[in-house]
């Protein structure tokens, strides 16, 4: 019965576990970690140098169900993220209609719960439709599932209603996902304001569009109470803003993607769409501080900010395409290669910002390869080097900066619930 993952180099935040182990799954829990284990299973794998880890956790992911499946679905979104190596994922809101009540969010995570291998959870909006005017249902979102709120894709401008609503984010016990971006200063801006941005002709967004609603967000976490998240960090500015309210005691958290942490400003050559997300690549200088960030544990949670779109809208004119790039198939790899091969981050640094540290944040009881725990693992092959190929990626959305990218690191397996969600091997099997 079960699985045996054997003698792999098990890392694991949650025993501070580094070594060589061999795991026993059965009946969806992690049933023993030894380092020879003898008992027979259904299936063993041969896991000699690939890192086991507790299975990755992404916290920002656009699932783009209901309304814009075009883009991508539960199903396709899913697929990719068990390619991706996650287990578990949490869909953003700004679907079409927007998720903002209890039937949506049950919607979603009822399709996921029948038809896909991982655990997929639907956040709900922060306000009604999305337009900042009136606190959403949150209450029933809550009883639906929703494990968080957020208004991904803009801020809530009106700081009185995101009190509201962060009062009873707090009551609920939930943390509140903040996407930080001032619209008003935005003015038609495309990528980071700067001197390449001059060269290409195009509109800026700086770094204050970022900034300042970073620091309201602190100021209204630290009167409310709520745990604040923010997502896709990408300025110095808002690093030392998360290291200076933590060191307060503010209960917060801060995530980077990473095309932040990977490239700069100064990779984009032309007016190419795939370069083009929010927030935008920024400087040189932002970059180190948000590796620093991340070596530091600042910056406690890397997420992919998975944001598919389809091949005509990328095809668009900058100014025109939507911002967004997908994410789930080139994380792991990205961490890898720019994070953990450089020494930036350890192995087990990388398994408390893909895993653990988002199942804590959520409140999720995953993150975790402890006895007992839920059979959710990924298992990665540090080492075999391949070039980034989008025409492969499972997802809908091809639209990524990093295609002909060198990487090194590849999933070789993400099993959930003590069932094998993706294997390498299987993927290449099914293709011929
Ligand atoms: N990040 C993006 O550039 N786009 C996201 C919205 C968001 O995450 O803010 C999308 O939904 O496409
Ligand atoms: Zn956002
Ligand atoms: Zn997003």
């Amino acid at each position: 019965m079960g699985i045996l993952i054997k003698g792999g180099r098990v890392i694991d935040p949650d025993t501070k576990t580094d070594g060589k182990y061999d795991i026993l799954l059965e009946d969806g829990k992690i049933k023993s970690v030894a380092k020879e284990i003898k008992e027979k299973a259904e299936r063993v794998i041969d896991a000699s140098g690939c890192y086991v880890m507790p299975g990755l956790i992404d916290m920002h992911v656009h699932l783009r169900d209901p309304g814009l499946t075009y883009k991508e679905s539960v199903e396709s979104g899913a697929r990719a993220a068990a390619k991706g190596g996650f287990t578990t994922i949490i869909a953003m809101p700004n679907t079409k209609p927007v998720t903002d009540d209890r039937d949506r969010v049950g919607y979603v995570m009822r399709k996921a719960e029948m038809l896909v291998p991982i655990h997929v959870l639907q956040s709900g909006a922060v306000t009604k439709g999305m337009e900042g005017k009136e606190p959403a249902d949150i209450e029933g979102m809550v009883k639906a599932g929703a494990p968080a709120i957020t208004e991904d894709g803009k801020s809530v401008m009106d700081s009185g209603v995101y009190r509201e609503a962060m009062k009873e984010a707090k009551r609920l016990g939930i943390p509140v996902l903040a996407h930080c971006e001032d619209i008003n200063l935005v003015q038609g801006g495309v990528v980071n304001a700067d001197a390449n941005m001059k060269a290409l002709g195009l509109k800026g967004i700086s770094n204050a569009v970022e900034d300042i609603i970073v620091a309201r967000d602190i100021m209204l976490a630290k009167e409310t109470g709520v745990h604040l998240h923010l997502c896709h960090c990408s300025t110095e500015g808002s690093v030392e803003m998360v290291r200076q309210a933590r060191a307060e005691g503010v209960s917060i958290s801060a995530e980077v993607c990473p095309h932040h942490f990977t490239l700069s400003t100064d990779d984009i050559k032309t007016a190419d769409a795939n370069y083009k997300m929010n927030p935008p690549l920024r400087t040189k200088k932002d970059v180190e501080a948000l590796r620093k960030g991340l070596e530091e544990g600042v910056m406690d949670v890397i997420s992919t900010d998975h944001a598919p779109h389809s091949a005509e809208e990328k095809s668009r004119p900058i100014e025109e395409a939507p911002f967004g790039i997908v994410g789930l198939e080139t994380s792991v790899a990205l961490t890898l290669t720019e994070l953990v091969d450089t020494g930036i981050l350890t192995p087990m640094q990388m398994a408390e910002k893909m895993s653990y540290n988002p199942s804590k944040i959520l409140g999720l009881g995953r993150g975790s390869l402890a006895e007992g725990k839920p059979a959710d693992v990924t298992i990665i092959d540090p080492e075999t080097e391949y070039i980034i190929e989008p025409e492969c990626f499972v997802s809908k959305g091809k639209n990524t900066p990093f295609g002909g990218k060198k990487v090194k690191g590849q999933v070789v397996a993400t099993i959930c619930g003590g069932e094998v969600a993706y294997a390498r091997s299987l993927e290449e099997d099914t293709k011929k």
